[in-house]
């Protein structure tokens, strides 16, 4: 679980990115942030990871409060959460199951870490993972011979790796064709309801939030203005955190056929990927 109380961060340049957010999500809620451009949203996940230090407030992860945490308190800390990026960040140059195994390396031993020995055991998880999320057949390849989707893939699997308590998503969705969006918010899901693992991730696509997460959280210049269920996000909420615009047919699917999504009423519960989606991207 992981609890928010009252944080604020005002960057040197004066910007008030966060005026105040309190926040709690239990073990294996998945929490979709959205809001316009500029709202904090990246601040929050920074703040949490620490690699942004708040000016005040409290962010405790399973009973530790990350604000507090000495430099080798705060590596321990930060091996337990997971982090996705929206451009990967994946070693180019090294395999697929590399990168996948990269993500134990903070919990290793100084000796093996620089030399990048892997128990035998490690392997196997870092296969098993692969296996879940389609990519058990690339575990050679090197990570700069994949596409957008396979990359988010490996960027999965190797925060799974870490065994986290906690998923921090950057949107995860942003460089990728709507189709392989969903299949890889689809994993990102399905891999939090299987470890009952909490996740907060940041969205830009209303439609992918209110389809996938148990709940939104809507930021606006710092402030939460709304926290509650994926259907009750209506045109006067959204007008609250972006402002005007018309919401109906962005809570309609209408003019957007290209997402084809269900109803938030209806929720991907838990959805094994179809064959196609295994071997497409
Ligand atoms: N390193 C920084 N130094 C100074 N100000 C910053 C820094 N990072 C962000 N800000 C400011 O903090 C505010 C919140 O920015 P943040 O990036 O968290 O918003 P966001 O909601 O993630 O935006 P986007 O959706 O465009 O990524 C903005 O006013 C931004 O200019």
């Amino acid at each position: 679980m992981i609890q928010i109380s009252n944080l604020v961060k005002v960057y040197d340049t004066g910007d008030r990115a966060l005026q105040g957010v309190s926040l709690t999500v239990p073990r294996g809620q998945v929490v979709a942030l959205i809001g316009p451009s500029g709202a904090g949203k990246s601040t929050l996940l920074r703040c949490i990871n620490r690699l942004v230090t708040p000016s005040s407030g409290s962010i405790t992860l399973d009973s530790v409060d990350l604000t507090t945490l000495n430099k080798k308190q705060l590596r321990q800390a930060r091996t337990k959460m997971g982090m996705i990026f929206q451009e990967y960040a994946l070693v180019e140059h090294i395999t697929v199951l590399e990168n996948v195994l990269s993500g134990r390396l903070g919990s290793m031993r100084m000796i093996p870490s620089l030399l990048r020995r892997y128990p035998g055991g490690l392997v196997e998880q870092a296969l098993k993972l692969l296996r879940e999320v389609g990519l058990e057949d690339q575990f050679e390849k090197r990570a700069d011979a994949l596409s957008g989707g396979q990359r988010q893939r490996v960027g999965i699997a190797r925060a799974l790796m870490q065994e986290p308590r906690l998923l921090l998503v950057d949107e995860p969705t942003a460089s990728l064709d709507p189709k392989t969006a969903r299949i890889i918010m689809r994993l990102i899901i399905n891999a939090c309801r299987e470890r009952n693992l909490p996740a907060i991730i940041n969205l830009h696509d209303v439609q992918l939030a209110r389809h996938f997460s148990d709940r939104i959280l809507g930021l606006e210049k710092g402030r939460l203005v709304f926290d509650g269920e994926p259907g009750e996000l209506n045109d006067e909420i959204l007008t609250r955190i972006y402002g005007e615009e018309d919401w109906h047919t962005t809570l309609t699917g209408a003019g957007n056929s290209s997402h084809g999504l269900d109803s938030p009423e209806n929720p991907v519960e838990h959805v094994p990927l179809r064959i196609e989606e295994r071997i497409d991207v």
